[in-house]
């Protein structure tokens, strides 16, 4: 079988030769659902024998804390500086482009939670196709509950949208919920698709999307779309490994801009500007780390006490029910569960009986009561 990097460059150059309107964007879907398989094919590889091979050497870096956070960007933008004034680590600095080599772990205690912060090298253009180091720095991203793209705030916009590329052709989709898609392989029967009402189908149509589908060897599914999908949800949808991520867009080195520079920036969303090197703004980047990161702190309440506030459970966000959170204060509290009785902001009385299916909220409090 032939490269599939150099399938990879064909196709796009088909793509960029194909002008884009009604007539094409069947064909165009097309290429775009190949293109999608290849680069899976590559991550595959890539990975593969991951923990062992030379290639993922100095990238084993173990999970601890409560959450992860990977910082990605292209060389000298300041990640190793930042780590370092963030969590008091040592990660070589220097003016040079490539100093970072490895995985360089931190750690942020903050509001009770032990955060991971995670220095990687930095990567260039074509990282998601196996340049440089760029497709093990994007697997630790991958790991990551929040990645910080760090910029050079000299040139922040063309930094962002090649960072971005990168990331995407990974399977890494930033700041945005995964499409209202419901996909059901069948055994038989054909495809079965339906638009929800009041849903529009962007650059394609149901016949682009039968043909996307058998480009997946999927003949017999019931596919319902509730949101104005593109091709590219669609393909998300039939790969179904993509990571939904936050993540925030550090504008760093701003002390070497005017404040007129840093109102432009500030046009871009989900940004925080900061100057390492001086130590600005770090507790602003710190604060907007954990709201993106959208972690609950939950108390625990002996009977009888009053809660200990300095050490809470930390759950990530989207797994806080109350079996997360007995999960995560030992393994066989679960198996005792009686009642629980809650106080805070997810119930409405104070204290309310609640149950394992209940969804706790940041800063509750929790008394259970065993069997
Ligand atoms: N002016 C200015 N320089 C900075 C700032 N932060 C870092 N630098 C400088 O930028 C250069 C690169 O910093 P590093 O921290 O090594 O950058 P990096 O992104 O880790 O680089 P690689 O590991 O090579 O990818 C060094 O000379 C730093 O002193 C900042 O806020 N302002
Ligand atoms: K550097
Ligand atoms: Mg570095």
């Amino acid at each position: 079988m032939s490269n599939p990097l150099v399938k990879i460059a064909e196709i796009e150059a088909e793509m960029a030769r194909t002008q884009k309107n009604k007539a094409t964007n069947g064909h165009l879907g097309l290429l775009k659902a190949k293109l999608a398989k290849l680069r899976a094919q590559i991550v595959t590889e890539g990975t593969k024998g991951s923990g062992g091979g030379p290639a993922n050497a100095g990238f084993e870096v173990s999970k601890t804390g409560d959450a992860r956070i990977g910082f990605v960007g292209f060389p000298s933008v300041g990640k190793s500086t930042l780590l370092n004034k963030m969590t008091g680590q040592e990660s070589e600095v220097a003016s040079y482009e490539f100093t970072t080599l490895t995985c360089i772990p931190g750690i942020v205690l903050y509001k009770g939670a032990k955060l991971q912060m995670l220095d990687l090298p930095g990567i260039i253009e074509g990282a998601k196709d196996g340049k440089g180091r760029g497709k093990q720095v994007i697997s630790v991203a991958m790991s990551c509950s929040l990645i910080l793209i760090v910029l050079d705030v000299m040139k922040p916009l063309m930094q962002k949208r090649k960072i971005e590329y990168e990331l995407e052709g990974f399977g890494i989709r930033l700041n945005r919920k995964p499409p209202n898609i419901v996909f059901k392989k069948k055994d038989k029967g054909g495809i079965a698709l339906q638009v929800a009402q009041g849903c529009t189908l962007q650059d394609i149509d149901e016949e682009g999307i039968i043909n996307v589908m058998k480009e997946y060897k999927v003949h017999n599914a019931q596919v319902s779309i509730r949101c104005d999908a593109t091709v590219d949800d669609i393909i998300d949808v039939l790969e179904g490994n993509r990571k939904y991520c936050p993540a925030l867009y550090v504008m760093n080195k701003i002390d070497q801009i005017t404040i007129e520079e840093l109102d432009i920036i500030s046009e871009v969303p989900h940004h925080c500007p900061v100057c390492a090197h001086h130590e600005w703004n770090m507790d602003g980047l710190l604060e907007m780390i954990w709201q993106y990161m959208a972690l609950c702190r939950i108390y625990t309440k002996p009977r009888g006490q009053i809660p200990d506030y300095t050490a809470p459970v930390i759950l990530p966000d989207g797994r806080t029910s109350m079996e997360d959170f007995c999960n995560k204060l030992h393994r066989s509290l679960l198996g005792q569960f009686k009642v629980a009785l809650v106080w805070g902001q997810s119930v409405k009385h104070n204290p309310q009986r609640c149950g394992k299916d209940h969804i706790l909220m940041d800063e509750d409090v929790v008394q259970i009561i065993k069997k």
